[in-house]
């Protein structure tokens, strides 16, 4: 469903601040499968994710989709399929507007579920409804800013929210670095719930070990700019959390 053939992605080519982020990656996601990147800092793994989301462009290769090539489509023509969530909470939602405002905002950028999207009550019961799926009691406060929440219930919201419309792909952007243990937890919980329960496509960059042994049914490692290990859902299964911390020693 996703599939980057020969892409080079340089930052001031030509300069003396030359950096090659990452070059010659041939890598393809099937529908369903969730991966995990790991790699130490600056190996490429941001990049990679905006290479998909169509925040940058790559300086080489190809990307496609569904086997559409997408390499220049710019990420406003993209996020139809993709959603996105980052390590910092306040990206993601809007944080003057209310749980249901930006649930509305979620549901509008997909027109073809045919969903009630003005404030009726059926649309509210709608978002009480996946709202209360978290557990975080959030269900009877959704008319509250959502820069009100914290950074933990903002995460989980914004998952949430890639369920309102057309959305196929996933992207996680060390989703939970930001948060405390209990917190992150949580989140790394629903997002797993999210994707399985709505046959989602997922990539997740992290630097923690725990949760790329715990979560996903394939784990690649970047170095340097390049895919180093390419671990299959056996492959995946049979490794122990200290194989995983052993890659970077
Ligand atoms: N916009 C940019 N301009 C110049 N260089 C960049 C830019 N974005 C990334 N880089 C460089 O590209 C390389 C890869 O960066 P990237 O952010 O993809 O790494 P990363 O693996 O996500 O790192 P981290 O784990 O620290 O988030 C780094 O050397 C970084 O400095």
């Amino acid at each position: 469903m996703i599939k980057l053939t020969s892409v080079g992605k340089d930052f001031n080519k030509g300069k003396a601040n030359h950096v090659q982020a990452l070059s010659d990656i041939n890598f393809e996601v099937n529908e369903k499968q969730f991966v995990v990147i790991l790699g130490a800092n600056g190996s490429g793994k941001s990049t990679l994710l905006n290479l998909i989301s169509g925040n940058l462009f790559p300086s080489s290769g190809t990307i496609y989709f569904d086997n559409t090539e997408v390499t220049r489509l710019p990420d406003f023509q993209r996020s139809r399929w993709i959603a996105r969530v980052f390590q910092n909470p306040l990206s993601g939602t809007a944080p003057d507007l209310t749980i249901l405002d930006n649930f509305r905002l979620a549901a509008l950028r997909s027109k073809s579920k045919k969903l009630s999207i003005g404030a009726t009550d059926s649309f509210k019961k709608l978002v009480q409804e996946k709202i209360s799926t978290l557990g975080m009691g959030l269900e009877d406060k959704v008319y509250q800013p959502v820069g009100s929440l914290s950074g933990g219930q903002r995460q989980a919201v914004t998952l949430l929210m890639s369920t309102m419309d057309e959305t196929r792909i996933l992207l996680l952007d060390e989703p939970t670095a930001a948060l405390d243990p209990r917190s992150a937890a949580l989140v790394m919980q629903t997002a797993n719930r999210i994707i399985s329960e709505n046959n989602l496509t997922a990539v997740m960059v992290t630097h923690n070990l725990k949760d790329a042994y715990n979560y996903g049914n394939r784990v690649v490692q970047l170095a340097e700019g390049k895919i180093i290990r390419d671990l299959n859902t056996e492959e995946k299964a049979a490794l122990n959390e200290a194989d995983l911390f052993h890659w970077f020693t």
